[in-house]
């Protein structure tokens, strides 16, 4: 099997070992393609690496009809639309952890150059010009640094200032006082950090909740002369308000690497000699390209020969350790919700899936996603898999719960998928036997024990003697052979249950002519 990918964006060449050295990987760079070009050539590839320059849009997405992976050698993933993806089940992987030190560092470098005026000290020389009265700084030592998102790089930033023996106050959605404590940093809301801070440098993600959270309000409420650094993304900035605030002398300086358009040559910001500005170079060393490419490259090979990921963003992951143990029971999960598929009838509107026992102490989340997998496959077809099932019963409106019980009836785990429709609620329940695979081991509120794979045919009957028989005859006279069978009752003369594995599938005729039979109240094929 041949794979195509296509790096559009300039990977480290060092760093994209594991795709040349992959077999059967064809591997194309081209960084110079304009949106229109990219358009018309995604369709023959099967993975698009990029990093924040190309805009990976919804038009691109829908015009890769073979793409199935985007990778991002890199953290931020603002420039790939991510709900088209999903919809399209293309899943979409980063490179969280390889730029933190560089970006770090970067921040550090832009701190320092802004409370030295190095940059411009710089051009000032160039230009021949020996001055040192315009380029008077301040030190950073006692300063308060406010650092607005306490992630992978705030973290680090704030761990560099701390050296340069300044006073660190924090926020992040996730930071609390104790842990703030434990870091050694304080903490605040983003009103206390503001207020506080001689320096402010932001580490947020661009979302709906950071666009401008530093906008004109903000500004006001800060200390006179302070001082601005954005190595996150453009945008969290308002660059406007920002202007008029260095333009008013309320802000003192700015050091930005990102901003709300890029690539750009002209901007207001760059006029302001109190701004100093490095074209988004926060991740570009050769140790954070290299150790991006390497990732992404890692988990787009893994991902087109296995299908795992290490650091998915269309999709949740769980602990490795956590994965290690649910993993053995993601068959299971969509043979269930395939079978629950065919044996109910009627739209699906509620889905319940309980897991009992050791599962329902773990992260079960990815398991779900195979049962909605194999839930919705058999009516939707194979455009259904782990990254968009979600979205696609969202889009449905079929509520999908999930619940936990420790009480799991003498299995060590049990997963119950449970369907509403407007017809009734049905439902089948699985567990894994040790060394011999999983089994079906519940069908609505009869036992059985069945191997969910293959043709199986349930039979519902009024437990009289012949009624057996009278199927088996009638699936022979069709040529069908039963593999295994199992029966059970309510209780005598009641309800009963005929699960039946067959080696082929049953016609609709077939269905047809059980269903006429005495005493069978219904028949459904049910195709693993
Ligand atoms: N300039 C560059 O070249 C460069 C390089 C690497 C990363 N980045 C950017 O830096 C940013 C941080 O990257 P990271 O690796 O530290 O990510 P991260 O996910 O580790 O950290 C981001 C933090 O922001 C916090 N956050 C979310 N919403 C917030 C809010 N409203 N207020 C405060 N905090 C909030 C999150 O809880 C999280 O802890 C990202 O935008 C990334 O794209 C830029
Ligand atoms: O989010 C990131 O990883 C940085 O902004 C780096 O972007 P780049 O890969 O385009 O340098």
């Amino acid at each position: 099997m041949t794979f195509n990918i296509l790096i559009s964006d300039p990977l480290s060449e060092d760093g994209i070992f594991p795709l040349r050295e992959a077999e059967g990987f064809n591997i194309v760079v081209d960084t110079a393609l304009t949106p229109e070009q990219l358009g018309e050539k995604i369709g023959e590839f099967d993975a698009l690496l990029v990093r924040s320059q190309t805009q990976v849009t919804r038009e691109i997405i829908e015009k890769g009809s073979n793409l199935k992976i985007i990778g991002r050698a890199g953290v931020g993933v603002d420039n790939i639309d991510l709900t088209a993806a999903t919809e399209r089940g293309i899943i979409v992987v980063n490179a969280p952890d390889g730029n933190t030190n560089s970006a770090a560092e970067h921040s550090i470098a832009m701190l320092m150059s802004l409370a030295r005026n190095i940059p411009q000290a710089f051009h000032s020389l160039k230009n021949k010009k020996w001055d040192r009265k315009t380029f008077i700084g301040v030190e950073v030592k006692n300063k308060t640094l406010g650092v607005l998102g306490f992630g992978r790089i705030g973290q680090e930033v704030a761990f560099r200032a701390k050296g340069q023996r300044m006073n660190v106050i924090a926020y992040d959605p996730f930071l609390t006082a104790e842990k703030a404590e434990k870091l050694g940093v304080q903490f605040g809301s983003v009103e206390d950090v503001i207020k506080a801070a001689d320096f402010i440098t932001v580490h947020t993600p661009l979302l709906k909740e950071t666009r401008h959270l530093i906008n004109k309000e903000a500004f006001e409420k800060m200390k006179d002369g302070v001082q601005i650094i954005n190595c996150a993304r453009g945008g969290i900035i308002d660059e406007d308000a920002l202007y008029d605030a260095i333009v008013a002398g309320k802000v003192a300086g700015a050091a930005l690497d990102v901003f709300e358009e890029e690539p750009f040559v002209e901007h207001k910001l760059l006029t302001l000699p109190q701004v100093i500005a490095t074209p988004h170079l926060g991740a570009s060393t050769v140790e954070a390209q290299e150790i991006v490419a390497i990732d992404v490259s890692y988990d787009v090979v893994s991902f087109l020969q296995n299908g795992t990921v290490k650091n998915p963003v269309n999709l949740s992951s769980v602990p490795k350790d956590v994965l290690a143990k649910i993993e053995p029971f993601f068959n299971l999960g969509e043979q269930l919700g395939s079978f629950l598929s065919d044996l109910a009838e009627g739209v699906p509107e509620e889905v319940n899936i309980t897991y009992s026992g050791e599962l329902a102490n773990l992260d079960t989340r990815p398991l779900s996603r195979n049962a909605i997998k194999g839930l919705l496959k058999s009516k939707l077809g194979e455009s259904v898999n782990d990254v968009n099932a979600k979205f696609l019963a969202d889009r449905l409106g079929i509520t999908v719960n999930e619940l936990k019980t420790s009480k799991s009836k003498g299995f060590t785990s049990l997963i119950t998928v449970e369907m509403r429709t407007a017809t009734g609620t049905r439902k089948v329940a699985g567990t894994l036997l040790n060394g011999l695979g999983g089994r079906i081991v519940r069908v609505d509120d009869f036992i059985v024990d069945v191997i969910p794979s293959g043709y199986l045919l349930f039979i519902r009957h009024k437990d009289q003697p012949g009624a057996i028989g009278r199927v088996g005859t009638l699936l022979a006279s069709e040529g069908i052979n039963i593999a295994a069978m199992q029966v059970g009752r309510s209780e005598i003369g009641g309800d009963a249950i005929m699960m039946i594995s067959i080696d082929k599938h049953v016609e609709k005729s077939g269905i047809e002519q059980l269903k006429g039979l005495e005493d069978i109240f219904d028949a459904t094929p049910i195709d693993l």
